[in-house]
């Protein structure tokens, strides 16, 4: 297959460019920029001194040369360029949040930017791989603490465990989740040997995180949602806490292990998601570098509180891994395929 992709010169576009490089079924890698750039070689690996050509975004030639898009571009980028492809019916994966909110007037809220057209949302799809299936082919790629969270708490909302009412994520994350574009809460002196809370109640994520919540429990409401800036360049790291229904809670008490049994049968034919036994929590370490998402575990009973944890590298399965995962997907290629399943982590 043909494949574009604008936005290789940001992080999640190099990794997703490293990661079609390797894809089986992808023989040819096309790269576009802005519309009125011109072309350019750009140096993407200094390692190895690999130069990648670039040329300036056009809808027509991409789609006379490629057979799908993807757009690693900041919000707001393919609102204003997606039309094209959409009308045509053209094979795309988003993986801004332009398209991922069904409702117009919550993207305007959440984002601060004009939504894209109704019409035009219509005709795209949001795609959490794990449970969702294409139906169109504009594909909203999650975004990286939804992801993270959605997977902490897919097998108690799905199977209605828990009080709704209950739900509080604290979630944190690497710096090369902000994008490379320089801003004071990104900078080396800030954001090193530091923790700082940003976007309290105004994270763009929560109705994201709501809104796929809500296809398996329409009863759910709300949560409360924190984000904070880790002073590392990679991983999400979310700590969830949910306090189970009545029935449940007994459940709990007569059988420590009924936690995990919950989450292995959901997780057991997914290749991505590993869920770690009782009280055994993951680290970042440990996923970064992989398109994986680790979950612990435990039931506090004199609290009565279940704490998830859920880790996932933001730059892989919170984006680029995912996008990867949709393209198998949308294309009907092997769940895996061009996604490696080890890392070389300490
Ligand atoms: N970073 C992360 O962990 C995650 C990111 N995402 C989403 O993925 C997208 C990309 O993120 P990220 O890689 O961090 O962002 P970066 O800011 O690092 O990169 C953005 C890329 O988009 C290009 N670009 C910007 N504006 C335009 C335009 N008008 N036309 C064409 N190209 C343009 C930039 O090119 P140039 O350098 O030439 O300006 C750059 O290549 C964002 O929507 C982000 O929210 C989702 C999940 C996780
Ligand atoms: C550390 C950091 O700043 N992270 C970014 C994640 C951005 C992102 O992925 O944005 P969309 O998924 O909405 O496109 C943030 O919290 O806004």
């Amino acid at each position: 297959m043909q494949v574009a992709i604008i936005g290789v010169t940001g992080y999640a576009g190099k990794i997703l460019y490293q990661l079609l490089s390797h894809h089986p079924y992808v023989s040819n890698i096309n790269l576009y920029g802005h519309e009125d750039g011109t072309p350019h070689q750009y140096l993407l690996d200094p390692s190895i001194q690999e130069y990648v050509s670039i040329q300036p975004f056009d809808a027509a030639t991409i789609m006379a040369n490629n057979d799908v898009l993807f757009f690693a571009t900041p919000a707001g980028v393919s609102t204003k360029l997606a039309n094209p492809f959409i009308e045509h019916d053209f094979p795309v994966i988003d993986l801004s949040g332009d398209y991922r909110l069904q409702d117009i007037n919550q993207f305007e809220k959440w984002y601060q930017k004009p939504a894209p057209s109704p019409e035009a949302l219509l005709k795209t799809n949001y795609n959490l791989p794990e449970f969702d299936t294409p139906e169109q082919t504009y594909i909203a790629n999650p975004g990286c603490y939804a992801t993270a969270t959605l997977l902490g708490l897919a097998p108690l909302v799905q199977n209605h465990l828990l009080d709704n009412e209950t739900i509080i994520v604290d979630a944190k994350s690497g710096v090369t989740g902000a994008g490379k574009q320089p801003k004071s809460s990104n900078q080396y002196v800030h954001a090193n040997e530091n923790l700082s809370l940003y976007k309290i109640n105004q994270h763009q994520h929560i109705p994201e995180i709501i809104q796929e919540l809500q296809t398996w429990d329409p009863n759910l409401a709300h949560i409360q949602f924190s984000t904070t800036l880790l002073p590392v360049d990679r991983g999400i790291l979310a700590t969830i806490y949910v306090k189970p229904t009545a029935a449940f809670q007994k459940l709990l008490a007569n059988n420590a292990d009924t936690l995990k049994t919950i989450y292995q049968r959901v997780y057991q034919t997914k290749p991505f998601v590993n869920v770690y036994p009782p009280d055994q929590m993951p680290d970042l370490k440990t996923v970064v570098g992989t398109n994986n998402c680790l979950i612990g575990l435990t039931y506090n009973p004199i609290t009565n509180v279940i704490m998830i944890v859920s880790v996932i590298d933001n730059l892989l399965k919170g984006a680029a891994g995912a996008a990867v995962q949709n393209f198998n997907q949308l294309f009907n290629f092997s769940e895996t395929s061009g996604l490696p399943m080890t890392n070389y982590n300490l």
